[in-house]
């Protein structure tokens, strides 16, 4: 904000009789209280002007026009400095008559200034689990969130859901005149509207409503991926995100299982194997909160037991350090570029498309021809399957109907195509854990490395192992499978970023494949967890993939795969991207900046 030059002053009365001015300079407004005998002001409320939520001069319906006029100044301010004490603070102070043309003026700038770019007096749809995480969604929906959109003069309309799913339904037959989606609940909240959006004749339209998190669940990872670690759980500051939030577009991906043919549609996970059992396995441990995941996560590196499957990726990359080099060059540039957003008034979009090129892969120069891949053609699937629409998203494709800009824009409202299972080619590769060695028959180094005879399984014999040079950390066949997770943003927890170098919206999903190897050096990985340091363990196989097909070779011993942690049968099921489909909102226009990506002269 340091760009905000100072504005008028406005002088006012103050609840206690005496002259006091109002400020906003350097991105703060400030009120003053002013002494008569040339002593400094004394400022009695400072806050930043991102947090202000109101400034409004009661009209003078009744009183004469040489009446004093009330102001009221509501923001969230932190009183202790730090984000996590943020506070609703509301106050009123009065202008004299001959001031009030200059106060309309200065509640004008300062609301203009304190909602740059964004919507003021938001239509919110408020969906509430009563149920999710800890049970206390509607005590703190009712204490926290509704006085703060009612301080900001939102129009709220408030849902409490009554059995799973509903969400879904409700999101799937709305009116889509609501500005933004709240949910007050966990993931599952999000995943349900997320699907009751996509599965709508007019899903394209409807997607493009915002989704904003209140975590009052047992995980989050919404949250934390949208405000880190130490803010997941703070109310306000997701409260402030309804407000203030700028549009993130995200990918979402279908989920194509078989034999049902039933399609779901998934913003954040697919698990085997022991994240499997850690989440569902622990669903009766809700009250422990999110510490319910270490302990199903111990528990399951004490089975170590071998998940039986066979994975066949559309790989895009896996070489670990150009992976975290690209990811790392992106918020280098963002960094910059957030600078002029705050102070300058970019337009709020451009934040989320940093770092994209126009078809979406990592715009960044060293990146050009070795990522080479680009997972986005024209059809709003990353795989090239073709199943025939074609807008991924409106800013992507608008923008790239520049060139004729003669023909008028039409943008696509319609559904989503239907999901067909996909047609892996030579160029997939394909991991099978069946063929398990005993542990002894593959050499372990201290860090996680094996050493063995790399003969990887891919379709065709043609994959990127045996093309290129054996790189650190491939898939060795005789390896076990702990388990598989593909995800879409870096945390999954609090304490566990597995996908330390995933981009918002690029059209991949990133894929570990966690090989077996002995229980203390799978309990050790869990320190650092939390920061992303696992992946760089050579036992954990990392893939930047476009699409992706697991199957079920043990079907009796393990029944279940989990989409965004919830449960479904499993045999086998078929992954696609939509990039860029559907939208959250975000403080800074992104996902929370890891001390993993700023780490930019690391390897
Ligand atoms: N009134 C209700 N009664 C029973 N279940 C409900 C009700 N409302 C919603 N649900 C279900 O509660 C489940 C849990 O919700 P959600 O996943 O959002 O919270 P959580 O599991 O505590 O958090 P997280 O997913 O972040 O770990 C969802 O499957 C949802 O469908």
């Amino acid at each position: 904000m340091a760009a905000i030059s100072r504005h008028q002053d406005l002088p006012v009365i103050l609840h206690n009789d005496k002259r006091g001015l109002l400020t906003v300079e350097e991105g703060r407004l400030d009120v003053l209280q002013l002494s008569r005998d040339g002593r400094p002001p004394k400022r009695l409320l400072s806050t930043p002007i991102r947090n202000f939520l109101l400034a409004k001069l009661s009209n003078n319906k009744g009183k004469g026009l040489d009446q004093n006029r009330r102001l009221d100044l509501h923001t969230l301010g932190n009183p202790s400095g730090n984000s996590t004490s943020l506070k609703l603070t509301k106050l009123h102070v009065l202008v004299e008559p001959i001031n009030v043309p200059e106060a309309e003026e200065w509640c004008e700038n300062t609301m203009g200034l304190a909602y740059k770019g964004i919507k003021r007096n938001k239509k919110v749809l408020l969906l509430v689990n009563p149920v999710g995480g800890k049970g206390k969604a509607k005590s703190i929906v009712h204490d926290t969130v509704l006085p703060i959109l009612q301080a900001a003069e939102c129009q709220t309309d408030l849902r409490e859901t009554t059995h799973r799913l509903h969400a879904e339904e409700i999101t799937n037959s709305i009116e889509l005149d609501y500005d933004v989606i709240a949910t007050a609940s966990g993931d599952g909240l999000v995943y349900e509207v997320l699907n009751g959006l996509a599965s709508r004749s007019d899903a394209k339209k409807a997607l493009k409503i915002p989704i904003a998190p209140i975590p009052t669940g047992s995980a989050n990872a919404v949250c934390t991926n949208l405000f880190g670690v130490k803010d997941t759980f703070n109310i306000p500051l997701a409260t402030l995100n309804i407000l203030k939030g700028q549009t993130l577009p995200i990918d979402l991906c279908s989920v194509l299982l078989l034999p049902s043919l039933q399609r779901r549609f998934c913003f954040l996970s697919t698990a085997l194997g022991l994240m499997v059992d850690l989440d569902i396995g622990t669903e009766h441990l809700r009250w422990m909160g999110d510490n319910r995941f270490l302990y199903g996560f111990l528990r399951g590196i004490a089975n170590n037991k071998n998940c039986k499957t066979k994975i066949h990726l559309k790989v895009v990359e896996d070489d670990k350090i150009s992976m975290a080099r690209k990811a790392r060059d992106r918020v280098k540039q963002r960094t910059i570029k957030d600078d002029k957003v705050w102070g300058g008034g970019t337009n709020p979009l451009v934040n989320g498309m940093n770092g994209l090129n126009i078809s979406g892969s990592i715009g960044t120069k060293k990146s050009e021809g070795d990522g080479a891949k680009t997972p986005l053609p024209e059809d709003g699937h990353a795989n090239g399957n073709g199943n025939g629409s074609t807008d991924t998203n409106d800013m992507i494709t608008g923008a790239s109907r520049v060139e004729g800009a003669e023909k008028e824009y039409v943008p696509d409202h319609g559904p989503i195509p239907d999901a067909k299972p996909l047609q892996p080619d030579s160029t997939w590769i394909t991991i099978d854990s069946s063929g398990a060695l005993p542990k002894s028959t593959l050499k372990r180094s201290s860090k996680g490395s094996l050493r063995g005879n790399r003969s990887s399984t891919v379709n065709g014999g043609n994959s990127i192992n045996t093309q290129n040079a054996v790189k650190k950390g491939d898939w060795i066949d005789g390896e076990g499978v702990l388990y598989f997770y593909a995800g879409m943003m870096p945390w999954v927890a609090r304490d566990l970023m597995q996908w330390p170098v995933s981009i918002s919206g690029d059209g991949l999903i990133d894929v570990v494949v966690q090989s077996i190897v002995p229980r203390m050096m799978m309990a050790n990985a869990i320190t650092g967890a939390e920061k992303g340091e696992a992946y760089w363990l050579e036992c954990q196989h990392y893939y930047k993939v476009s699409a992706f097909i697991v199957e079920n070779l043990d079907k009796a011993k393990q029944s279940i795969f989990t989409i965004d942690g919830e449960s479904f049968p499993w045999d086998t099921f078929h992954v696609e991207v939509h990039p860029r489909i559907a939208n959250l909102l975000s403080l800074n226009g992104d996902f929370y900046v890891s001390d993993f990506l700023r780490k930019h002269d690391e390897k």
